[in-house]
């Protein structure tokens, strides 16, 4: 068994089915075995996690989650456990009909659910409703259960996917368990790692049912999850001219922080020199809290032109504002071809003026922005991030980054990564701004726009939870990220 692991393959709901099929039909292996051998990983799993438990509520929906379930609650039965087995409907599938009778001839009598029930004390809850064929948001009396279980307390395992989760999309569109420990079987989906999902799996552990690696080996993957990484040591004799200069653009009058915050990421993330083109009123301030970010007055485009030919890498947008003056900036600075990363008020004038990118381009919008970039409403960003983080690499021709829980990165091409770290605690004003000028810093040190995205976000979030670790989520900001920062790109260990 995997546990929680990064770098690890993603697969659409629609290629997790398909592997069930093929697991059946090439490899001999008949769905009721596969139901069997997810009955044991899964109930394996919850004695290593739950050692204690000599109660269980296990319970069942209509389809092969359901059948996963009745063949867990016979193991159990077996086992000498206490099992109080409820059912939401007859089962819909030969598999689970021929699940339940074998949890019958165990001795259990399942229990039609009825609203207003009340449920036995139990350690542990098996949730085995919905998996991979949830269709809808749960309602009715599914929706009830769903919360009477969050009502009663007890932690629960969720089998394959916490019902309620679409494990394609990540959404929640309705009422869903709210796991302690989701164990997904024969591979990831991609959907249980980003948006509202991560809220309600719990650590997610993968069990690949003991499946020949050739039956995943045939299909490629949609997606994969980031592994720890930071940039090997740099050669002796380097120069500071070998590693880039970012140019942070930004810093309209009263969001100075901003700018600033960009600009020392990318000197904390080891860029060569880090210029800023801002406002002159921020001048002296600047000069005085950070003496090594070469602070210039840029009150228009003419104060930009010489400090853009300098310049390797561009940061657009932090504290820019969508004003005369930071869109006279903004024009000047795409249009100057240097590869650039372009965040928030750089994402919204674009949002106004769409252009496909030619020169190497990092967008990270988070998902109102990227609502904005795609000409439709956060909920439809939030429905199905894989699809818009896609749609809009392709549409605007650059590494995307969509961020917040889950953070995905998007190649035109295709690629997608999903950031499994980060924490509540980041979703504090100044974190993208941070981010922002953590992949320029990598851009600048000759990485790919890629290979930037996926590197940076993953030292951001990665920092985020060191820094959450020391003091705790709430009262987290973004200056507490910079020397984490330092430390994971330098290679150490996050745990
Ligand atoms: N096949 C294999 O090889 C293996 C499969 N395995 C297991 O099977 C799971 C997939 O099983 P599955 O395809 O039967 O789907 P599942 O999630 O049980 O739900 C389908 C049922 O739910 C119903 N329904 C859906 N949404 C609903 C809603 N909102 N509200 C109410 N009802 C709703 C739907 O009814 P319908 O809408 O079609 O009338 C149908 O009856 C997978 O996650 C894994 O646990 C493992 O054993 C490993 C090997
Ligand atoms: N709940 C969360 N879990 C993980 N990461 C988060 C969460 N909330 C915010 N973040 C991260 O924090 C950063 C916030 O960026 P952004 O929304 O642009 O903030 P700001 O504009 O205030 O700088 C993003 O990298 C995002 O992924
Ligand atoms: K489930």
């Amino acid at each position: 068994m995997q546990i929680d692991r990064a770098d690890l393959d993603l697969y659409t709901v629609e290629q997790a089915r398909m592997l069930d099929r093929r697991a059946s039909e090439a490899f001999g292996m008949p769905g009721y075995t596969l139901m069997r051998r997810a009955a044991s990983a899964a109930f394996a799993a919850l004695l290593g996690r739950w050692p204690q438990a000599r109660r269980l509520l296990v319970c069942c929906g209509p389809g092969n989650n359901g059948g996963d379930g009745y063949q867990l609650a016979a193991l159990a039965c077996d086992r000498g456990l206490e099992v109080t087995l409820i059912e939401l409907a007859a089962p819909a599938s030969g598999d689970a009909g021929r699940a339940r009778a074998a949890c019958v001839e165990a001795g259990l009598t399942p229990v039609r659910w009825q609203l207003g029930m009340s449920l036995p004390e139990v350690e542990v809850i098996v949730d085995a409703l919905f998996g991979t064929g949830l269709k809808r948001a749960l309602e009715g009396e599914a929706a009830a259960l769903v919360q009477a279980l969050a009502a009663h307390g007890a932690p629960v395992l969720a089998l394959d996917v916490p019902s309620g989760v679409n494990a394609d999309t990540g959404e929640v569109p309705g009422p869903a368990v709210r796991a302690a420990l989701t164990v997904t079987f024969i591979v990831a989906k991609r959907g249980l790692y980003t948006g509202a999902a991560p809220a309600h799996t719990g650590p997610v552990w993968l069990d690949d049912l003991a499946l020949p690696a050739a039956l995943r080996e045939a299909l490629a993957p949609d997606a994969r999850l980031l592994a720890s990484a930071g940039l090997p040591p740099r050669a002796r004799d380097a120069h500071k001219g070998d590693n880039g200069h970012v140019l942070a653009v930004g810093g309209e009058h009263g969001t100075a922080g901003a700018i600033r915050l960009c600009g020392e990421a990318a000197l904390r993330c080891g860029a060569g020199l880090v210029s800023v083109a801002t406002r002159g009123a921020h001048l002296s301030a600047l000069n005085a809290a950070r003496p090594e970010l070469m602070a210039h007055a840029v009150e228009g485009v003419s104060e930009l032109g010489p400090l853009l030919a300098r310049a390797t890498t561009l940061a657009v947008g932090p504290g820019l504002g969508q004003g005369a003056w930071g869109h006279a900036l903004w024009l000047t600075a795409l249009d100057s071809g240097k590869p650039l990363v372009l965040d928030a008020d750089g994402l919204n004038l674009l949002a106004r003026a769409p252009r496909r990118f030619t020169q190497p381009a990092v967008l990270t919008p988070h998902p109102g922005e990227a609502a904005r970039l795609l000409g439709g409403d956060v909920a439809e960003v939030q429905a199905d991030r894989f699809a818009a983080a896609r749609a809009l690499a392709a549409r605007y021709q650059a590494v995307v980054v969509l961020k917040g829980a889950g953070s995905l990165i998007a190649a035109p091409d295709g690629r997608l990564a999903v950031c499994p770290w980060g924490n509540p605690g980041m979703a504090s004003g100044g974190m993208g701004d941070l981010l922002t000028g953590v992949i320029a810093a990598l851009l600048a040190q000759h990485l790919t726009p890629w290979q930037a995205a996926c590197l940076g976000v993953g030292l951001h979030a990665r920092a985020g939870d060191l820094a959450a670790a020391e003091a705790g989520e709430r009262g987290l900001i973004a200056s507490d990220l910079l020397l984490p920062l330092r430390r994971l790109l330098n290679g150490a260990p996050s745990t």
